[in-house]
């Protein structure tokens, strides 16, 4: 990957734990097929999305590398995050799979790497020490920051007594439909950035009435109304979209505010873990 200048945009970067900082809004590709990959990460970078959110997976690495690559746009300039695969938990494997994926990205350090998912019920429910693996990678500089994804508030507590480094993010399921709030509240006192994935809660929340009822009122789209209440709420959000106008659409939202009471509306919507899209991570286990 080249290292070049590129200019910088507007939107506001969050600084984590570890000193580095990050684009509060990305692009994120789960389901974005290997062969649209490439295609669709060049049209995000070309609508000013310098945050790109990937994992082992998603099975679209190197093609998502293929994608900056062709861009031109240095490496300096992206912030790149990827994910070890459930089945990459050992610490061999672990290693492995992380130089593998650097390759795969064509890149010689991630900005961000993450266990993806806790696996409570597997390998004995050593996540510990998995995260002492991706410690290496940051002592070594080959993470810049290392995170977490999945886990829940009893999760975290066993890093934070039992390992050396907090997590400098924890990427959990959050939308308006689902706020899980018990663990962002954790990650605030514990000075944990919230990375929101399915912020749009995979289109879920797009045609629910009060949504609806803002975004006409405040002349923006529905998306943009959501993604806007998570960047108010502090959070950082990939959406992901395979078509260039919708890229477009949801990186358009730093043009407007919503006030108290709009935020509330939508916080209302709220349905607990009924509001879910995606798998419990107390329980999922799929390798
Ligand atoms: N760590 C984890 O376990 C997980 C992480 N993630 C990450 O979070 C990212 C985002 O979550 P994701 O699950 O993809 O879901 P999103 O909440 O981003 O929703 C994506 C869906 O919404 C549609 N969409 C996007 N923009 C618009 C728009 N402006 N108007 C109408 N529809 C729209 C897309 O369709 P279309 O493509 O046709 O535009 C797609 O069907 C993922 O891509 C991944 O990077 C996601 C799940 C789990
Ligand atoms: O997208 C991700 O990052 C995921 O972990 C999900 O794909 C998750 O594994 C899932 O939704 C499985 O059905």
């Amino acid at each position: 990957m080249t290292d070049t200048a590129d200019d910088d945009n507007a939107v506001p970067r969050v600084t984590l734990n570890s000193g580095r900082n990050v684009p509060q809004l990305g692009y994120g590709t789960f389901k974005v097929a290997p062969a649209d990959a490439a295609a669709a990460v060049g049209a995000a970078l070309e609508a000013g999305y310098r945050h790109i959110d990937t994992a082992q997976m998603y099975g679209n690495e190197a093609e998502v590398g293929a994608g900056i690559a062709a861009s031109g746009i240095g490496r300096s300039n992206l912030f790149l995050t990827s994910k070890l695969n459930n089945g990459n938990h050992r610490p061999d494997d672990a290693r492995r799979s992380f130089e593998e994926s650097l390759a795969r990205l064509d890149t010689d350090y991630l900005d961000l790497f993450l266990i993806h998912w806790p696996l409570p019920t597997r390998y004995d429910g050593d996540f510990v020490g998995t995260w002492k693996v991706l410690e290496e990678f940051a002592a070594d500089g080959r993470a810049r920051s290392i995170g977490v994804s999945n886990f829940q508030v009893p999760h975290l507590q066993r890093l934070l007594t039992e390992a050396d480094t907090v997590p400098a993010v924890n990427q959990v399921e959050v939308h308006p439909l689902f706020g899980n709030e018990q663990v962002r509240t954790f990650c605030r006192e514990h000075d944990i950035a919230v990375e929101a994935w399915s912020p749009l809660a995979q289109g879920a929340v797009l045609d629910e009435p009060a949504v609806r009822e803002l975004a006409e009122r405040l002349g923006r789209t529905a998306a943009q109304v959501v993604l806007r209440w998570h960047l108010q709420r502090g959070d950082i959000v990939f959406p992901k979209s395979m078509s260039p106008a919708r890229m477009r659409e949801n990186f358009d939202v730093f043009g407007f505010e919503l006030d108290g009471d709009s935020m509330a509306q939508i916080a209302a919507l709220d349905r607990g873990p009924e509001g879910r899209v995606g798998p419990d991570p107390d329980v999922f286990d799929r390798i």
